[in-house]
């Protein structure tokens, strides 16, 4: 039996203290969070600044005495600073300043991310908020109780730029949302799609400045505006919103790295040094869509990564079977989801990509209630003919669609395999020849 030591315990963390107490009984685990909750769930934060739900207590799902009932040993408020990796030791410091250090048999390193700042000037004035952590939503929701805070920018029109958009503007903030590419959501969707929520957020009142590179926060003391290379903004607050960065601070030259700094890891989460995991945000994920290491920080991929270590830690080898970045984002009535890759970012890696389009009601035209149209897009290799990815937008819930391309791309699907798949038909619920079908039917 061994010791296991867990760096970080939200859901990366809290998946490998769980997985590892209810499977694996006998070993001692030992964790450290510089933080004072376990287990937010980030994901509900829009959702709490916009009051669409009561308060904050539902987005935990676990916490100190939870895991320490399961037997796990938990210092809250304590940041590991250093390791030696040679002695398998961490060294990490108490809230009130005092020294602490344990051996490890393991390491689990599950330190996370932290939003990328722009050294701009003005990013430090009062009132420019980063939205990660429990802390900052607490903060933003009581600011902007203030009727003083009238308008408010939003810098990255990425998943946590566009959520809160929603959420400012419905509390009546006159809102502008910035991004450096020429639309919102890039990163997930081509531009056919990509309109739709613009189109959406423009119809909800939300100013968007698109193409735009933020060069200057101004203020005296508090923001009072923001400048881009195009125009400039009024703002009596400002989220900095334009991705993450992994937090690897930890460990040194001694850990390889990804192109981003995130801890390098194979298929069961091993960095480069012996003994010592990497999961979550901190580490990078298999991409099947490229058939490479990259990085992609999701809470799925985190909880999943933090399952697979954990068993590895604990002797019982296993490999994950790599993701495809499967994504979702509801804002007002509109509901898209993607997965894999874009059509833009396949032909950008040099791809012989194609994309077959498709858009029809979800049922049959009989079907008078809650039939709304669907717009779907699937693109594959041209040569090899291996579905790369896929992109669906509705106002009806199609969700759950996404995930047989996401397991397709994993299992290297073709599209003419795809239009001779088994999917059911009632009219309760989709068309004979419904909308996946019949786009993988009309590939060129
Ligand atoms: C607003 C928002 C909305 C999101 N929505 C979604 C969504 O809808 N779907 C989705 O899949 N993902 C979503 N995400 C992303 C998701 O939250 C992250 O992918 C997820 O939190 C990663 O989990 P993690 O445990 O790897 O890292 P983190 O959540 O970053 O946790 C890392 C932990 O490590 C601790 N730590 C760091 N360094 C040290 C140290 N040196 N010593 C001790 N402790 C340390 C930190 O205190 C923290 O508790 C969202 C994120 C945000 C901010
Ligand atoms: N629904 C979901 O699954 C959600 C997932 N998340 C995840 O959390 C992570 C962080 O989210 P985001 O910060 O929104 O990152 P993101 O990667 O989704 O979006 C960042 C956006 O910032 C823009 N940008 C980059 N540099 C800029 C600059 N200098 N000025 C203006 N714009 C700039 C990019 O073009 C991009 O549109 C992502 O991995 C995301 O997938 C977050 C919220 C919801």
């Amino acid at each position: 039996m061994s010791k296991i030591v867990v760096v970080g315990a939200n859901h990366a963390g809290t998946a490998a203290i769980k997985t590892i107490l209810s499977n694996h009984p006998g070993h001692q685990v030992s964790v450290y969070d510089s933080n004072s909750n376990i287990s937010f769930l980030g994901c509900g934060m829009a959702l709490w600044i916009g009051a669409q739900i009561d308060g904050p207590e539902g987005l935990f799902y676990s916490s100190k005495e939870q895991l320490e009932s399961m037997g796990a040993v938990i210092h809250m408020e304590s940041k590991v600073e250093d390791i030696n990796f040679e002695q398998k030791k961490i060294f990490a410091r108490a809230k009130d300043g005092s020294a602490l250090e344990e051996n490890y048999d393991k390491l689990i390193l599950a330190t996370g991310s932290w939003p990328i700042v722009p050294n701009i000037p003005g990013k430090d004035l009062e009132n420019v908020q980063l939205v990660k952590l429990y802390q900052h939503a607490g903060d933003v929701i009581e600011k902007i109780k203030s009727p003083d805070i009238k308008n408010v920018v939003v810098v990255g029109a990425g998943y946590i730029g566009v959520e809160l958009a929603e959420a400012f503007q419905r509390h009546g903030k006159n809102t502008t949302l910035i991004d450096i590419e020429k639309t919102c959501l890039p990163v997930y969707y081509d531009d056919e799609f990509t309109s739709l929520m613009n189109q959406n957020l423009q119809d909800h009142g939300i100013h968007l400045a698109f193409g735009e590179r933020v060069v200057e926060i101004r203020g005296s003391g508090k923001v009072e505006e923001v400048v881009t290379d195009k125009g400039a903004y009024p703002a009596d607050m400002v989220v900095l919103c334009i991705g993450f960065r992994p937090n690897t601070n930890l460990g040194g030259e001694k850990v390889e790295r990804f192109k981003n700094g995130a801890y390098l890891v194979n298929k069961k989460q091993e960095t480069s040094v012996k003994d010592v995991f990497a999961i979550g945000d901190c580490a990078t994920v298999y991409d099947n869509s490229v058939n490479a290491p990259n990085y992609i920080a999701l809470a799925t991929n985190a909880v999943r990564s933090g399952i697979v270590a954990a068993h590895n830690a604990c002797g019982t080898e296993i490999e994950s079977v790599g993701v495809q970045g499967s994504n979702g984002i509801n804002i007002y009535d509109l509901k898209m989801v993607s997965t894999g890759l874009t059509l833009k970012k396949a032909r950008s890696l040099g791809i012989n990509a194609l994309a077959t389009d498709f858009e029809d009601l979800q049922k049959p035209e009989f079907m008078k209630s809650e039939n709304p149209p669907v717009k779907i897009r699937i693109v594959y290799d041209a040569d090899s003919r291996v579905i790369l990815g896929a992109q669906m937008a509705s106002t009806y819930d199609i969700s759950m669609g996404i995930h047989l391309f996401s397991l397709a791309i994993q299992e290297k699907v073709t599209i003419e395999k795809l239009a001779l798949t088994d999917i059911f038909f009632l009219p309760h619920f989709n068309k004979p020849y419904n909308y996946i079908t019949m786009a993988a039917i009309s590939a060129k």
